[in-house]
């Protein structure tokens, strides 16, 4: 139903121009099968040839009439259904915006990708048959057998009742369809992002000689999937015949009481051929519902996919109404007393974190893997919202910030850099899309990019493809420092943004960096501890919380966790 909500006014309008197109139509049925049931009681009960005409000629305008209907109807359904295809894209598309990194983060590439492409496409017969068509037959249907209620309210509303009861009927199936629907609908979808998992990562499947056995479980998810189709379209089949069994029983009814009536003298010769023209045009609509209802067979459980997105509902709320004030300088942070749980996970991720960070300050925080480095920077910009305690800009709850601020204060530079499919000024434009192009040289300068980008063939209009791929590790990085001077955001966060590069470069990217920090509260978060030297303070995390705090040769002094760590690593290197 939500899909549906969603729509703009004018493809309301459209879909109920396509459901009067459709009444129309059967409106030509009706008034052929009375003009028919004119001509056999004119043949029957008089020898006037002359009467015959105005019958058949307007037999004749009707069949003309309805042709250019069906062509008109026809013309119209892909462009209504195209419409609410691209405003329920529109919706998927918001709603992936509102939910955020967090939550979409749960749900796999491949489902979401499935979602938005494919099952938005398999909602065309739904949207240009089915529901036009159900409502059209109803109303036909209703209409049709209203006219029969005049002749014969018994075989009028014996008619009425078979031509309701067939697409009633397809509720009792309704269960067992959503069942098969569901599971129709996690199959297709496990197929599809196994098989785009193979691809994205053909490479390591080749090089670990994987990819004939992951071959085999690609055929066996086929195989699943084929398994499912049928049993799905089994379901389908099963209802449509109990619904379509109403279409001979109410006839056979219509015709058995409507002869025994005329035999009795209640309805008239000219009454029988009514009853009998308009039964078959009572239960027609049904039939063509029939038809609509077996193209809808995995628009439905695809609809289900679709709503499923919709209905998702942010792990963060966008509360805040009005925007602050905010002061170019630095601002200062404080993490009070947080707790963090993963909706997916038991243990905490966070678990009594405190630090505060004082205006300009630059904090670098270490840790082993999975100490929750990470999980901080997550909640400074409310991909989640904690469990317990708050984290304050400049003394201020950053819950009462609205996001667009908030993450617009807030410039990262992580180790995954992600270059969208573009060019390179595009990816550049993407922090302030207002930059001038001597603001990106000056930015590219800085960054350290001034000399790769010119060698790229088409300079800053360089197409850098899917996520950056055609580029290296140090030059993906180097852009993602630019962008963040473009953003110039009073606080910056480094997420390990070293890590996958080479000795080579890393001078060059830490002098870059160092220039970047200059005038911003900044957060390190550091798995080489080479990297973290010119912060003022270091923090060591364990299990979510602060265990020690420090310039480097204190804590290398106290012999504590992080005396642990740069031992560890120096032993490594060694
Ligand atoms: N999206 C997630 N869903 C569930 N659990 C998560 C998620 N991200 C992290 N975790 C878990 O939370 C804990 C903290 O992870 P976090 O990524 O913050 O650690 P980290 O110190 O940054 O680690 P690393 O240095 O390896 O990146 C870990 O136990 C991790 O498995």
């Amino acid at each position: 139903m939500k899909l549906f909500l969603g729509l703009r006014p004018r493809s309301w309008v459209e879909i109920a121009g396509l459901v009067g197109l459709m009444l129309l139509v059967t409106a030509t049925y009706v008034g052929q099968g009375l003009m028919i049931a004119d001509l056999l009681s004119t043949v029957f009960s008089s020898a006037d040839i002359a009467g015959l005409a105005t019958p058949l000629v307007v037999i004749g305008v009707l069949q003309v009439l309805r042709i250019a209907l069906i062509v008109v109807r026809d013309s119209w359904a892909p462009r209504v259904s195209a419409r609410v295809k691209e405003a329920v894209r529109e919706g998927l598309t918001l709603k992936l915006m509102e939910i955020g990194p967090g939550q979409a983060q749960r749900m796999r590439t491949g489902d979401l990708q499935s979602t938005l492409v494919d099952s938005v496409e398999l909602l065309d017969p739904l949207l240009s048959r089915f529901v036009p068509t159900v409502l059209a037959s109803v109303l036909g249907s209703c209409l049709a057998a209203m006219y029969v209620i005049a002749v014969d309210p018994v075989v009028g509303l014996v008619v009425l009742a078979c031509a309701l009861l067939a697409p009633l009927s397809k509720l009792a199936g309704e269960k067992s369809i959503r069942e098969r629907g569901s599971r129709w609908t996690v199959s297709y979808r496990s197929m599809y992002s196994e098989s785009l998992d193979a691809v994205q990562g053909m490479a390591t499947l080749k090089a670990f000689n994987a990819s004939g056995r992951r071959g085999r479980e690609l055929i066996e998810r086929g195989e699943a999937f084929c398994r499912d189709s049928i049993g799905l379209m089994v379901a389908w089949c099963g209802t449509s015949s109990i619904g379509a069994l109403m279409v001979p029983i109410g006839t056979t009814a219509a015709v058995g009481l409507g002869a025994w009536h005329a035999a009795t003298g209640s309805v008239s010769v000219a009454g029988l051929f009514t009853i009998l023209m308009l039964t078959r045009e009572t239960f027609r609509p049904m039939t063509e519902l029939e038809a609509a209802y077996h193209s809808a067979y995995y628009a439905i459980p695809a609809g289900r996919a679709v709503a499923d997105v919709l209905n998702l509902e942010p792990v963060v709320k966008d509360t805040a109404t009005t925007a602050p004030e905010w002061p170019c300088d630095p601002p200062g942070l404080e993490f009070r007393d947080l707790r963090f749980c993963y909706p997916t996970r038991r243990a905490p991720a966070l678990d009594g974190f405190n630090l505060v960070i004082t205006p300009g300050e630059r904090v670098a925080i270490v840790g082993r893997s999975g100490a929750g480095k990470s999980t901080i920077i997550g909640l400074l910009m409310r991909y989640f919202d904690t469990d317990a305690g708050s984290i304050r800009i400049n003394d201020r709850d950053i819950r009462e910030l609205p996001l667009r601020n908030l993450r617009s204060m807030i410039g990262v530079v992580s180790q995954d850099t992600y270059l969208f499919h573009g060019t390179v000024r595009d990816n550049l434009l993407l922090a302030r899309p207002d930059a001038t192009d001597e603001e990106i040289r000056r930015a590219v300068t800085a960054a350290q990019a001034a000399d790769f980008i010119p060698r790229l063939p088409r300079g800053l209009d360089t197409v850098v493809g899917e996520r950056g791929l055609k580029l290296s590790g140090g030059e993906r990085q180097r852009i993602a420092i630019a962008r963040a001077l473009l953003k110039d955001a009073p606080v910056l966060v480094l997420d390990e943004p070293t890590s996958s590069i080479d000795a080579a470069n890393e001078a060059e990217i830490t002098q870059a960096l160092g220039d970047l920090t200059l005038g911003r509260t900044t957060i390190i978060i550091a798995h080489r501890l080479s990297t973290v030297r010119g912060a003022d303070r270091i923090v060591v995390m364990e299990s979510g919380r602060v265990v020690e705090f420090g310039s480097h040769p204190d804590l290398v002094a106290r012999k504590g966790l992080y005396a642990e760590l740069v031992a560890t690593q120096a032993g490594a290197l060694a």
